[in-house]
């Protein structure tokens, strides 16, 4: 009877990785796995939660940076944007921040970030692998005015961030739902509007960016009917592209499909 070839370690037998417990963290020290918990609250979510694949690259910006640069919006407590934003050199009380929601894979958090280091930026959103390139990003181009969210944005509107605590806010190429029945998915809906505006400082921005024509004009028609914000066009339109808004990845995709891009440029006002 012939014998099986052994290598010389044959009898050792393979480890297989623990089972991981849906809310613990993928990547240890890293964001969480659902901070503010799936079941948080029963209300129709802007988002699909998604993790997609992460790069081991990716992988290793969030287990390192995490702890330094990451939040998780657990829903839980105030956030001191001061402390938030402190540096080696300490907290930076009154420094301006401006909250992005939805910023994909953050290459263009990261240049408007460079373009303005005299401003935090708050970067909220619920994709793994964006949250690593980002952080990736901040490192590699000194950004210390960086700092990344994980979960969903309208809790750290609601329940974390303080009134009148914003300097502006980035709404940029939101998932469209294109299909009728998932149109209340929209972020940009009166009742975010009437959140957001507690939010901003008066004479703050509020900038969204969209290609896809009919959620355009439903935020022409959302943000143009709010008593809280005046239209930075004196036309009431859209504005021109200004040219301090790179590129998104996602933009970049409706743009080779043809689409039209909107930008509106709303401002926060006294009332
Ligand atoms: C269509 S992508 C656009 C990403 C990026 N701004 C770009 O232009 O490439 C929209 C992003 O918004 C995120 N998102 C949607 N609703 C959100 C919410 N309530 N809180 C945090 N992120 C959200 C999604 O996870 C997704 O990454």
């Amino acid at each position: 009877m012939s014998e099986k070839p052994t290598t010389p370690d044959s009898h050792v037998e393979r480890a297989l990785p623990a089972p991981r417990d849906r809310s613990e963290p993928m990547f240890p020290g890293g964001p969480a796995a659902d901070p503010a918990g799936s079941h948080h609250e029963r209300r129709i979510r802007s988002f699909r939660p998604r993790r997609g694949r992460v790069t081991p690259g990716q992988g290793e910006a969030l287990r390192r940076l995490w702890p330094q640069w990451g939040l998780d919006i657990d829903g839980l407590s105030r956030i001191d944007l001061g402390e938030l934003f402190a540096t080696e050199a300490g907290p930076r009380p009154g420094l301006p921040v401006v909250l992005e929601i939805g910023f994909g894979m953050g290459e263009a958090t990261a240049q408007m970030a460079a373009a303005d280091p005299g401003t935090g930026i708050l970067a909220a959103d619920v994709h793994t692998p964006g949250q690593g390139n980002l952080l990736a990003l901040a490192e590699r181009n000194g950004l210390d005015n960086v700092r990344v969210a994980n979960g969903d944005a309208i809790i750290l509107l609601r329940e974390m961030l303080a009134p009148a605590s914003l300097s502006g806010l980035r709404v940029f190429f939101p998932d469209p739902w294109p299909k009728k029945r998932h149109h209340k998915r929209r972020l940009i809906q009166p009742e975010f509007i009437e959140l957001a505006a507690t939010r901003l400082k008066p004479g703050a921005l509020l900038h969204c960016a969209t290609d896809w024509e009919p959620y355009a004009e439903q935020m022409l028609e959302v943000l143009s009917a709010s008593p809280a914000f005046d239209n930075s066009q004196a036309d009431g339109g859209y504005t021109p592209r200004p040219d301090f808004r790179p590129l998104t990845k996602f933009e970049g995709q409706g743009l080779d499909k043809g689409h039209l891009v909107h930008d509106l440029i709303f401002r926060r006002n006294d009332t």
